[in-house]
């Protein structure tokens, strides 16, 4: 038996069917971007269905809907037609006859968003194998996309025994902040600093993003996760990519996902020697903003045995022409204060400062906010500062990005519901990302990499980076 196959052709008609409607990302994150989306006239002809374990009613779900449309202050025709037209259905999305009833009741293309526990996620998907999915059916993949590369690929199998890669959208929040793509703007939109943003003249590159939020009741994701897992191997690896891959010809998902792509499979652990270039470590109680935090060992649903850290750093290596030498220190951290989330490009040296100019000691640099808003682009130059006029000073020119018009899951969802996979993360990629963080993951399964602690509220545990990197310097 196969599926009554909704009408797709020729119209706009899309249903976004959310399986786990009832949970967390549903509620906080999805609904509002949805919502942001709708607000500004997009998603015509666009029914909303929900689905979940729990017995809700359409009006429990249009509730739902409704106040997550309001946190995010959304409101217009299209954010009312969706609301007050959202239905939802009880369903076990690995039973086949749930599943054949939720895509029986798309109206035209469906687009399912699975926003389930990932193994309840995989399981659904092998079920779908065996009833087929209408033509055109697009698929919304949340992270974590698989568990280490093998688990990665053998999705990325399941999933195009379903569709064609060009309908998989694995979502990764960062690429939908307006900042991040503002890295794009500001490095090949400027001829004066393109040129100079490789291994010629970079010494090192940082990308950090150093939370002041602990665990926030969420234990059981994210003690199997841990810091490396949960954002170095998704988001900031994606901002590596945009920040050394080569320029692309055009933003249309075909050139800039090879250029990440490329970018990511030159990737590698410095030195290939992830014992001497990683670190990680795990707040112990503290306060951050008068606000006490437990230490995350006490933290409620943290097993008693975890080893599971909340700092994760590593030192990375792209090994291109443009980059080869030029160490990228990525790090993201929990319950740190200040909070810093930033890609800094710090510069070599002048090659010869002339005799008689003082106080020339400390690096240009340029830095990028990132999903700390108002995000802002800083230049640390060098200049002659007030008074003596052979004393330079190190000053910051500084721009604002103007904000985004969608938040991060708007712009997502805005790629998902037009057809433009630009800003998802492609199959092989993902991949890439489990194999550049793998060494680093066997070498503190197996120890051999001491667990660190620092309190909450602490910029970390110090001493970063290893003092034997070599900055790049000539
Ligand atoms: N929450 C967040 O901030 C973020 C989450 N994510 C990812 O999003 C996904 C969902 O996370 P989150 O919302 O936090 O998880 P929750 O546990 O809050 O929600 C999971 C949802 O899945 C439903 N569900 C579970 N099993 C089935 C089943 N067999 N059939 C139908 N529905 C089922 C649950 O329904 P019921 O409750 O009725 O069992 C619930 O609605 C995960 O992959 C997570 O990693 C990614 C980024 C951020
Ligand atoms: O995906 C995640 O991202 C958040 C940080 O992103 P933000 O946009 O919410 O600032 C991080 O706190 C969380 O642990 C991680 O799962």
């Amino acid at each position: 038996m196969t599926v009554p196959h909704p009408p797709t052709g020729g119209s706009a008609e899309q249903t976004l069917l959310i399986f786990g409607a009832s949970g967390d990302l549903t509620a906080r994150l999805l609904l509002p971007g949805l919502g942001g989306l709708l607000a500004t006239g997009r998603g015509k002809g666009l029914s909303l269905l929900g689905s979940g374990m729990d017995d809700w009613s359409d009006d429990r779900w249009r509730k739902r809907v409704a106040d997550s449309f309001a946190a995010a202050r959304a409101t217009g025709p299209e954010v009312e037609a969706v609301a007050t037209g959202a239905r939802y259905l009880r369903a076990d999305v690995t039973a086949e006859t749930d599943l054949r009833r939720l895509l029986g009741a798309c109206r035209g293309r469906p687009i399912i968003y699975f926003a389930l526990p990932p193994p309840v996620t995989e399981r659904a998907c092998h079920v779908l194998t065996g009833i087929g999915l209408p033509e055109g059916t697009r698929l919304v993949m949340e992270k974590p996309f698989g568990t280490d590369a093998a688990s990665a690929r053998a999705l990325n199998d399941l999933l195009t025994r379903l569709v064609p890669e060009d309908q998989v959208y694995r979502v990764d929040h960062f690429l939908g902040m307006s900042t991040v793509l503002n890295v794009v703007g500001a490095r090949f939109a400027n001829r004066i600093l393109e040129p100079v943003l490789g291994n010629q003249h970079v010494a090192s590159v940082d990308i950090v993003f150093d939370e002041s939020l602990g665990l926030e009741g969420r234990a059981g994701y994210y003690d199997g996760a841990g810091a490396l897992v949960d954002m170095v191997q998704s988001h900031l690896l994606q901002v590596l990519s945009l920040v050394a891959m080569e320029p692309p010809p055009t933003l249309q998902a075909r050139d800039l996902r090879d250029r990440k792509a490329q970018t990511l499979r030159a990737t590698r652990v410095w030195r290939d020697d992830p014992v001497a270039y990683s670190r990680r470590a795990r707040y112990t109680a503290g306060e951050i903003d008068g606000h006490r935090l437990p230490s995350y060992a006490d933290e409620a649903g943290v097993p008693s045995d975890s080893r599971t850290e909340t700092l994760a750093e590593v030192v990375l290596t792209v090994d291109t022409w443009r980059w080869a030498g030029v160490p990228f220190r990525v790090r993201s951290g929990k319950a740190l204060s200040p909070p810093r989330k930033e890609i800094g490009i710090t510069f070599q040296p002048p090659p010869r400062v002339p005799t008689g100019l003082a106080g020339c000691d400390r690096p240009d640099r340029l830095r990028f906010g990132i999903g700390f808003g108002p995000d802002r682009l800083r230049l640390d130059l060098n200049i002659n500062g007030p008074g003596d006029p052979r004393r330079i000073d190190l000053v910051t020119l500084e721009a604002e990005f103007g904000p985004g018009e969608l938040p991060e899951y708007g712009e997502v969802l805005k790629g998902v519901l037009e057809g433009d996979p630009t800003l998802s993360v492609r199959g092989d990629t993902a991949v890439d990302c489990w194999r550049i963080i793998e060494p680093v993951l066997a070498a503190w399964h197996a120890d051999e990499v001491p667990l660190l602690t620092y309190p909450a509220g602490s910029s970390g545990p110090g001493g970063w980076p290893p003092s034997g990197l070599p900055q790049r310097t000539a």
